[in-house]
């Protein structure tokens, strides 16, 4: 009976990983999965490799607003040389070590289902006692323009691993990858960088505020977006890549990075259980799949919030409710359940100005029907902004529900807002009323004194 689990992952990205721990901590026997990295998409090719290339992109930015300090040019092969250090030189050692210790069974190989419980590995079936959970994460989803796929085009995988900066890239798509390697890229080299964007604007999920105070950024910066068009035919002659607009212009380029969403679920043997091929499995707030009660999905591969942190979460509550569940235990407790996909999950997206948002976008919230109200607040005018940067610009909004008096979302907009941002999650999170939130008082002075201003300009 050696290929019988109680559980077994699909997939040890930062979300299968979670999983197994849990489901071990849980007293469950666990084996896991993964065709070519354990740590995933993130830690090799997405989040982990892009923030690297990205932080002295941010830090330049900082020191050039600093009067008194001096820019040097970056020196992009000790930048490249650290991203490589931050992805372990594309190792999993580590990993595959933490793994084996937690106990849990480590099985390098492609996963596919293969009906009822069962999971086939190259030949080798596996037979899960309680659960299947699929955390195979998605891949970048390449639109099916005529020429494109034959040109090669760069993914998330060539742009986070880039050896030779190219001098000249066009960049598909106007979302969170674009806007981050676009500014990476450009920063380290990508001189003539063209962004081609379908829309007429940037960051289509954020607050419209914060998606033009990017644009403008990366503009300023010498990036060229062209909004309102299609890349409608491409071509690659010798080293030269040539997208045809729909606007009846070309441009010619060393590379064209594709950043147009992500594919997920294909080829994983879904159609085994009945599930359509390359789509989302649907899950309920357990991540339970809504099709078959011994079938979990986690992280990208449910496409409720395509983000690590989210993920994680999932897959913390997913090992645990298995865990309950196969040793009948309460598997109910609030714990058990994903709260934070409601409430708006928080996201930060790493660009100069950072963009850090959580909760529902003004938006959003009136397409659900609530009573709302936002006030916004220009940072420049707080003392902390100020002093931290010469010129500063920042901009904050906080939806509010006018019914309850919470609120339902908040989004900044500046340099190093990062970290700003769990704040708001936990003012969202906790629905800590204003007049509560009144005598959480910001220290002087700080960039977070915009909290002051937002529940003044409220009318507090
Ligand atoms: C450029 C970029 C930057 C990003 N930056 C951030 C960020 O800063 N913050 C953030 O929160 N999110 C970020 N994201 C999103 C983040 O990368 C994903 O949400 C996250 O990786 C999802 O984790 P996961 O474990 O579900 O999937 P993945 O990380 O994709 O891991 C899935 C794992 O499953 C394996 N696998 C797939 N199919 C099989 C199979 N059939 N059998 C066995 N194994 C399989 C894969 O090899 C992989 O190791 C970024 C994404 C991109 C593209
Ligand atoms: N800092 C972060 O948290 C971070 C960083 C990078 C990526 N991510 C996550 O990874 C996921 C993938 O990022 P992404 O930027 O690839 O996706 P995205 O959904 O953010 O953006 C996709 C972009 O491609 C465009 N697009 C889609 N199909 C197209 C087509 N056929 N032709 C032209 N344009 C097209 C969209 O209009 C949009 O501008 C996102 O959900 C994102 O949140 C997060």
């Amino acid at each position: 009976m050696a290929d019988v689990f109680d559980v077994i992952v699909m997939g040890a990205g930062p979300v299968g990983e979670n999983v197994v721990d849990r489901a071990v901590r849980g007293g469950l026997s666990v084996a896991v999965i993964e065709a070519e990295l354990a740590g995933g998409e993130c830690s090799y090719w997405a989040c982990v490799p892009s923030k690297a290339l990205l932080r002295p992109v941010d830090l330049a930015g900082e020191v050039e607003r600093a009067p008194g300090l001096t820019v040097e040019p970056i020196d992009v092969p000790a930048v490249l040389a650290r991203r490589d250090w931050a992805v372990n030189d594309y190792s999993d050692s580590g990993q595959a070590r933490w793994l084996e210790s937690l106990p849990s069974t480590y099985i390098r190989g492609r996963a596919r289902l293969a009906g009822e419980r069962k999971v086939d590995v190259g030949g080798r079936v596996l037979t899960a006692r309680h659960a299947v959970v699929v955390a195979t994460g998605s891949l970048a989803a390449i639109p099916p323009i005529p020429g494109l796929a034959e040109a090669k085009p760069w993914t998330n995988r060539e742009a986070t691993g880039v050896k030779k900066v190219p001098g000249r890239l066009i960049v598909l798509g106007g979302g969170v990858v674009a806007c981050e390697m676009s500014q990476a890229l450009h920063a380290l080299g990508a001189t003539e960088t063209t962004m081609v964007v379908r829309g007429h604007r940037l960051l289509e999920r954020c607050d419209g505020f914060a998606a033009t105070m990017v644009a403008d950024a990366l503009v300023a910066r010498g990036i060229d977006i062209r909004f309102g068009t299609r890349i409608e035919r491409v071509e690659r002659t010798g080293g030269e890549v040539v997208a045809h607009l729909s606007d009846g212009t070309t441009l010619t380029a060393d590379e064209i990075l594709v950043a147009a969403g992500r594919t997920i679920g294909a080829d994983i043997g879904l159609e085994t259980v009945g599930l359509p091929d390359a789509r989302p499995i649907e899950v309920d707030d357990s991540m339970r799949s809504v099709a078959h009660d011994w079938l979990y999905a986690v992280g990208d591969a449910n496409g409720r919030a395509l983000l690590t942190h989210m993920g994680k979460y999932q897959a913390r509550l997913c090992g645990d409710v298995i865990a309950a569940r196969a040793n009948r235990r309460p598997d109910d407790l609030p714990s058990m359940r994903d709260q934070a996909d409601r409430y708006g999950p928080p996201q930060v997206i790493f660009t100069d100005p950072q963009v850090a948002a959580v909760g529902l976008t003004e938006e959003a919230a009136r397409e659900r029907g609530l009573n709302v109200r936002s006030v916004e607040y220009d940072m420049s005018g707080i003392t902390g902004a100020y002093l931290s940067a010469e010129n500063y610009i920042g901009r904050a909004k906080a939806v509010v529900d006018e019914d309850r008096k919470v609120l339902l979302g908040v989004t900044f907009a500046g340099p190093a807002v990062a970290d700003m941002l769990h704040s708001a999650t936990i003012a969202i999170t906790a629905e800590v009323p204003l007049d509560k939130l009144w005598h959480a008082v910001p220290s002087f002075p700080t960039v977070s004194e915009v909290w002051l201003r937002l529940l003044e300009t409220y009318g507090l």
